[in-house]
């Protein structure tokens, strides 16, 4: 088709005549064509194709000037600028875009740009709560719109230098703009991941060094009224790709014993000394600390977390082990983690639980089962695979505790670090887990105290925080006093410890609007859930009675089984040889237990089986934390933090 273009080309040019013949000679049957096009369409295809070839020549023509074009513009820029880049991963990639929505885009008035409703990926909480509902999202604020440069390049002026900042697009869309010759900023938006380019003119790096600092310093700023929040999302991924902000929670919003906070403070600012760094460097300890709190689901546990990573100005890492899918992931996750930060491990108890529950129902029916010899092996692996198969449907943790262990302190363990643990079920923590070293101090979040209760209702109805009116409900704005007094009067009302912080945070929530009602309703509202709290109680009962009784009554049918078989048996010799053939049954099953269960898991007495023979520690500390909701003892190598609301 060029070939033909070109020829039609020099047609016009040249004497008309020759050219149709020369065409005629290359290209077989185009004056058939011709004359149809004469006939029919009444167009001399001739000129068309004049025509169309001197387009085509200005065209390249074009594009061979646009390339010199670029060359002498690289050029220019390489000889006059200096110029840094920076990787699409890294952080400031993100605090120079930010600067720049909010000191260039949003000024200049730029006509193209690419909007993003979350400025950092905000979904963190989709994760799937298997156990229970969590009611915690009041605190989500919506992202406003943002503004970013798109791809290509956004120049400014700061502190008397020209900058130029390239967006350089890296996907997918590349290969649709050159494709479609689409140019890049309406070719698709970026994904967030482009390296960016930083250039200054001149032959100094030292502008940009200084430009870059400012971006740093106004995420900062920006930062300082939110916790950044860094998880990992994608289940196999093992790197924290996921940062979400989340409003700052300031500590006195999560009522628990002020003596207990206070001390878990002052612990926390202590470890974060520079002094005390070198003093167990100097002393060959592990510079780590790691706390666990524990408690009923509501109490505060995530809250007091968020609130600390606030109070200190820390990066949050949060880990929900049930969805951390096996101990290499865990250790990239750890290996990738800064010095200075607090970690989260959500719902601990999930790790390595499955194996000791499973050890500890075996011994307990062990006689049981002993006595059967009829097939328990089939039912236990069937419910083996049934475990598995609900393990992966609910996305229970795959760590094993000795991976666990192997990441809080273990040799390639991130030094600086704090680790905080929650668990609605201590007492299934394994003691190996909960040792100083990995565990310093454990702190009992329980239910709500009637003075948790008052509090809690003076935030709730009270002034903002710097002292405004509530600014969505300006009517709200009682005297001092009489809020004080409803809030007395609400406090009193709450039996102690009988609720969570969680659900007395529901019942004032659904009286937003109005601190009378909820003063005036709390009586009837504490007698509703009282009784309900019966009922399920009751239900409770009914159901662990009725397991008992189905129990006492496979016994007692196993027991006629074995007398009608005794019956059998009338010479001692007889009888001789069937205790014989039940010892044998008997080690076999055990053999078989041991092969099944050993190993994997390291196992220890659980906190919460005081009293128990195999139980070293019979009066743990968390042991009588898990009998009873109220304060506990802290960690016996540790000062003691004990705690009730
Ligand atoms: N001690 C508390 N003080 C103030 N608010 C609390 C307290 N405990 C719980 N809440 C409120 O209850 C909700 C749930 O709290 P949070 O998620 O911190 O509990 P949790 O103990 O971590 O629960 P889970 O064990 O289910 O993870 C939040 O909205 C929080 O504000």
């Amino acid at each position: 088709m060029n070939s033909l273009l070109a020829l039609a080309g020099t047609s016009l040019l040249n004497d008309g005549s020759t050219s149709v013949h020369d065409l005629e000679r290359r290209v077989p049957g185009f004056s058939v064509l011709r004359d149809f096009f004469k006939k029919w369409l009444r167009l001399d295809v001739t000129t068309l194709l004049t025509v169309a070839a001197l387009m085509g020549a200005a065209s390249s023509g074009a594009q061979s000037i646009q390339e010199t074009g670029s060359k002498i513009y690289w050029w220019i820029v390489r000889f006059l600028t200096a110029s840094i880049s920076i990787g699409g991963s890294d952080r400031l990639n993100r605090e120079v875009l930010n600067w720049l929505g909010a000191h260039v885009l949003a000024k200049k008035g730029t006509r193209i740009l690419t909007a993003s409703s979350e400025s950092i990926r905000n979904d963190a909480w989709s994760y799937r709560r298997v156990s229970q509902e969590r009611n915690d999202y009041h605190h989500e604020k919506r992202m406003p719109v943002q503004y970013l440069p798109t791809f290509g390049t956004t120049w400014f002026i700061h502190n008397r230098s020209i900058f130029m900042v390239r967006r350089i697009l890296t996907s997918s869309a590349h290969y649709h703009s050159s494709w479609t010759r689409t140019p890049d900023e309406y070719a698709g938006a970026p994904e967030g991941d482009e390296p960016l380019v930083v250039m200054c003119l001149g032959r100094s790096v030292e502008p940009i060094k200084r430009f870059l600092n400012s971006c740093r310093e106004f995420a900062d700023k920006q930062r300082e009224a939110y916790i950044t929040v860094r998880i990992s999302k994608r289940r196999y991924d093992e790197s924290w790709d996921t940062t979400i902000l989340r409003p700052l929670r300031p500590l006195e919003t999560v009522h628990f014993d002020e003596k207990i906070k206070d001390a878990l403070v002052a612990d926390i600012e202590n470890y974060l000394n520079v002094n005390t760094r070198k003093f167990y460097n100097r002393r060959g300890i592990p510079y780590r600390r790691g706390f666990l709190l524990y408690g009923p689901p509501g109490t505060g546990k995530t809250s007091l977390s968020l609130a600390l990573a606030g109070r200190f100005g820390l990066e949050l890492y949060l880990l929900h082990m049930p969805s951390v899918s096996d101990d290499a992931v865990l250790e990239k996750l750890f290996t990738a983690l800064p010095p200075r930060c607090l970690v989260l491990l959500e719902d601990i108890d999930a790790v390595g639980i499955k194996r000791r529950t499973r050890k500890k129902d075996e011994t307990n029916s062990n006689s049981s089962s002993d006595d059967d010899g009829d097939g328990d092996g089939d039912k236990d692996s069937d419910k083996d695979k049934e475990d598995s198969a609900s393990d992966y449907a609910q996305g229970r943790s795959h760590c094993t505790l000795s991976g666990l262990l192997n990441v809080l302190d273990g040799v390639a363990s991130q030094e600086g670090r704090i680790v905080l643990m929650t668990s609605n079920f201590a007492e299934k923590l394994d003691k190996a887990l909960v040792r100083p070293g990995r565990v310093d101090r454990m702190i009992y979040l329980g239910h709500i105290s009637p003075r948790s209760s008052e509090l809690m209702f003076l935030r709730m109805y009270g002034p903002d925080a710097d002292g405004a009116a509530p600014a969505d409900r300006p009517a709200l704005q009682l005297p001092p006093d009489e809020l004080r007094r409803l809030a007395r009067e609400f406090g009193a009302a709450i039996p102690a410890e009988l609720f969570t912080p969680a659900q007395v945070q529901g019942y004032l929530l659904n009286h937003r609007d109005s601190p009378f009602g909820a003063a005036a309703e709390v009586d009837q509202w504490v007698r509703d859930e009282v009784r309900s709290i019966e009922a399920a109680k009751e239900k409770d009962r009914r159901a662990a009675e009725s397991r008992r009784k189905k129990k006492r009554e496979r016994k007692l049918r196993k027991a006629k089984r074995l007398a009608e078989a005794m019956q059998k048996y009338d010479s001692d010799e007889d009888v001789e040889q069937l205790r014989l053939q039940m010892d044998e049954a008997k080690k076999r099953k055990k053999k078989k237990g041991l092969l099944d269960g050993g190993g994997a898991v390291v196992d220890g007495a659980g906190l919460g089986s005081p009293g128990t023979a195999e139980d070293p520690n019979p009066n743990g500390a968390a042991g009588e934390a898990s009998a009873t909701p109220g304060p506990v003892k802290d960690h016996p190598d540790t000062n003691g933090v004990s705690e009730g609301l």
